[in-house]
């Protein structure tokens, strides 16, 4: 019922001790009862229209592979070659014009009087003329108690971050490292860093088409005004909610974009659990209780907000942009989707920013016209893939430096290690390795990095919990864990096909799990418990990433595949009927994934292949069972994903036949790409839509 998370922001991490910087804004910004308020956000000459911005020119398509971003700023023209932000009439809000709440004059004084905190903000030096600061004699107003504690709880909520290992907590300011992030997008859709070895030195060479995390929502060289909405693609894993997290935290601990009074942070992975209709104040009221002190009031709309809604992918919501109800009040009672499209045409809080962060295949939901500037999260370049790992051992950095070479020694790993995610699996992995005999395996695939982080996790969790330990136990250790795994395994699978990433006790038990052993089994699934009542105060789970849920799932299904255990399976597929053999299975896998729009099974779909291949499930084989070899069933699914690339697929289909192939280690395209790129007069090669992609 509920969906899952990657990467989760900490819930009761502790207060950052991290001085605070005097508030510079806060007298200059917040503006109420003024009718001039956030000029920021105004087009100099007034226009009201909306911004206009191809994502993606048809041309592309068929253009030599672009790994880099040949043409970064591209995507942030407007149609009318303009780089100018929408903008909107601030009184378009209906809210702007509501009376100002009197009803609770000056309410929790004491709570606000906390001139002694270390965190405490300056005082107005002059009171102000207009009547919400002329109620407050001290000259401190509602509003910035408001964006005090919201401050206050952000930093708290982002400080520290669970990375795995439920029961540890890491700062994020310690680990965070800074990513690769360009503006405008990559030409292929989520493929690129496969192959951006090749190309590295090229991008590394140009700071130009990159920005930094805090600079997003600033103006461009040559651009002058500033932009609304701000579209973050990005694949699984690359660092997308990780970079949200960053951001609201250098926001509230005063280091970044202070000229923004209010950050709110909307993840579509907990709307998900809202089903009630509801008006857009309760909706950020709801997430962010610092808003109660305001006593109902809206006036915050009139300051400079930032709404981030993360992880569009993991949505649920049906956002109709064409045919929707359209709400002007953040006080006006709607449903969430109808509340989520209209904050993103800009008819509700036109003035304010918006942040959106996106898997790739996703963020087509949105029609370009209303995203002023897309960027692109590419993960980790060399060096930074180097400091992270330098950041994670700080206190070994010989562990540090071994782990680095020996990702450097293998072309596949240090591809894979520009993701994020893979750097942390790999220091999960790599820790454990190097700590023991030494004797590393190397990982080429996603699914046989999966499968090690697998083990690694188990045999963690079995040092730490298994009480009697026998030598033979250690030995069969996924044999001792098979059933437990796989009852994961149907949980992440059943949940996945509906885009859960948050399951309550009771989604557990229906998939047999004793919720006292899930809990343990930290590293895989992490209980929990929301510290704020956002729709209700239940014990929720959900897998530590998306990308560990989507492997799961793949092992349960490829379980049931070859136990041919297919009645599990039959609101998956179509096999009620009749006895299907594997490769028929396969087959029927590919079809159904490939006909979804919203490309939300395809890593499932890359890791069930991958483990056809023996190479990749060979650390599982006490978990796993080995098709029968005379059906030959890997060399055939083989031929028909190559068969399906003949066909008329879209450019995110192709990709990802594309990198299902290579997780199967076939080389055949990947070979021909290489050629290609070695080729000095590319021009009169001709390249097929699948190399294009
Ligand atoms: N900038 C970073 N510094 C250090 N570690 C990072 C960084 N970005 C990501 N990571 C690591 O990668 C993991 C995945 O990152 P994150 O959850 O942000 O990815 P995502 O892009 O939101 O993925 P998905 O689309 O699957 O939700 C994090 O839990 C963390 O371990």
């Amino acid at each position: 019922m509920a969906e899952r998370k990657r990467k989760r922001p900490a819930l009761t991490g502790p207060h950052s001790s991290s001085p605070v910087k005097s508030d510079k804004s806060s007298d200059q910004k917040i503006s109420p009862g003024t009718e001039q308020p956030i000029s920021s956000q105004m087009r100099a000459d007034g226009s009201t229209s909306p911004s206009i911005l191809s994502m993606k020119s048809d041309g592309s398509m068929f253009m030599p592979i672009n790994f880099g971003n040949e043409n970064p700023e591209r995507s942030q023209m407007r149609a009318d070659g303009s780089t100018s932000p929408s903008i909107l009439s601030m009184k378009s809000d209906g809210s702007m014009f509501m009376p100002i709440n009197f009803s609770n004059e000056n309410p929790e004084r004491s709570d606000w009087d906390q001139s002694d905190s270390p965190a405490a903000e300056p005082r107005l030096k002059k009171p102000r003329q207009d009547p919400e600061y002329q109620r407050d004699d001290t000259g401190d107003t509602r509003l910035l108690k408001a964006k005090k504690k919201l401050k206050e709880a952000m930093k708290k909520k982002c400080t520290s971050i669970s990375e795995g290992n439920g029961d540890q907590q890491s700062s994020l300011n310690k680990i965070y490292t800074e990513l690769y992030i360009t503006t405008g997008e990559s030409e292929g859709p989520q493929a690129v860093h496969e192959f951006r070895h090749l190309e590295r030195k090229e991008t590394e060479a140009s700071p130009e088409g990159t920005v930094s995390l805090s600079d997003i929502f600033k103006p461009l060289p040559g651009q002058e005004k500033l932009h609304r909405t701000v579209l973050t693609k990005g694949s699984a894993g690359i660092g997308k909610s990780f970079s949200v997290q960053k951001f609201i935290l250098d926001w509230a601990e005063e280091k970044e974009n202070q000229d923004i009074d209010f950050v709110f942070c909307l993840a579509f992975k907990e709307m998900n659990l809202s089903t009630d209709t509801k008006s857009l104040d309760k909706l950020l009221t709801e997430f962010h209780p610092a808003l109660k002190s305001l006593n109902g009031s809206t006036d915050y709309v009139k300051t400079n907000v930032l709404v981030i809604l993360d992880g569009l992918d993991e949505s649920r919501l049906q956002l109709d942009f064409e045919s929707n109800k359209t709400v002007t009040s953040v006080s006006e009672v709607t449903s969430l989707s109808n509340l989520l499209s209209n904050l993103i045409q800009g008819t509700l809080l036109p003035n304010a920013k918006l942040w959106i962060t996106s898997r790739k295949v996703a963020a087509n939901q949105i029609p370009a016209k209303y995203v002023d500037m897309v960027t692109e999260i590419r993960g980790f370049n060399e060096s930074q893939k180097e400091e992270y790992f330098r950041k994670r051992f700080s206190d070994d950095l010989t562990l540090a430096k071994r782990i680095i070479s020996h990702i450097q020694s293998s072309v596949s790993l240090d591809i894979m290690c520009q993701i994020p995610i893979f750097c942390w699996i790999s220091s999960v992995l790599f820790q454990d390795v190097f700590s023991g005999d030494g004797k590393a395996e190397t990982p080429q695939t996603l699914t046989e990095m999966m499968a090690h982080f697998l083990f690694v996790q188990t045999k963690r969790r079995s040092r730490k919990y298994d009480q009697k330990k026998t030598k033979k136990k250690e030995e069969n250790l996924l044999k001792t864990h098979r059933e437990f795994l796989l009852k994961l395994g149907k949980l992440a699978f059943v949940h996945l096909q509906k885009n859960n990433l948050i399951f309550y006790e009771e989604d557990l038990e229906n998939c047999g799990i004793d919720i006292n052993e899930a809990s343990i089994h930290s590293g895989f699934c992490t209980t929990v418990l929301r510290e704020e009542e956002i729709f209700s105060q239940r014990k929720v789970f959900s897998f530590v990433h998306l990308t560990i849920q989507e492997f799961f799932a793949a092992l349960y299904v490829y379980d049931c595949f070859t136990n041919k255990n297919t009645t599990e399976l039959s609101n998956f597929l179509d096999v009620k009927d009749k006895e299907h053999t594997l490769l028929d299975l396969l087959k029927m896998t590919v079809d159904k994934v490939l006909e979804k729009k919203n490309g939300h099974l395809v890593y499932f779909l890359r890791m069930l292949f991958g483990l056809m291949v023996e190479t990749n499930r060979r650390v599982l084989q006490d978990l796993l069972t080995s098709p029968d070899p005379s059906q030959d069933t890997e060399k055939k699914i083989l031929t028909y994903l190559k068969s399906i690339r003949r066909k008329t697929l879209s450019p995110d289909n192709c990709v990802s036949l594309f990198q299902t192939m290579v997780e199967m280690r076939d080389q055949k395209v990947k070979d021909e790409i290489q050629e290609y790129l070695m080729l000095k007069d590319r021009s009169k090669t001709e390249l097929t839509p699948m190399h294009c992609s």
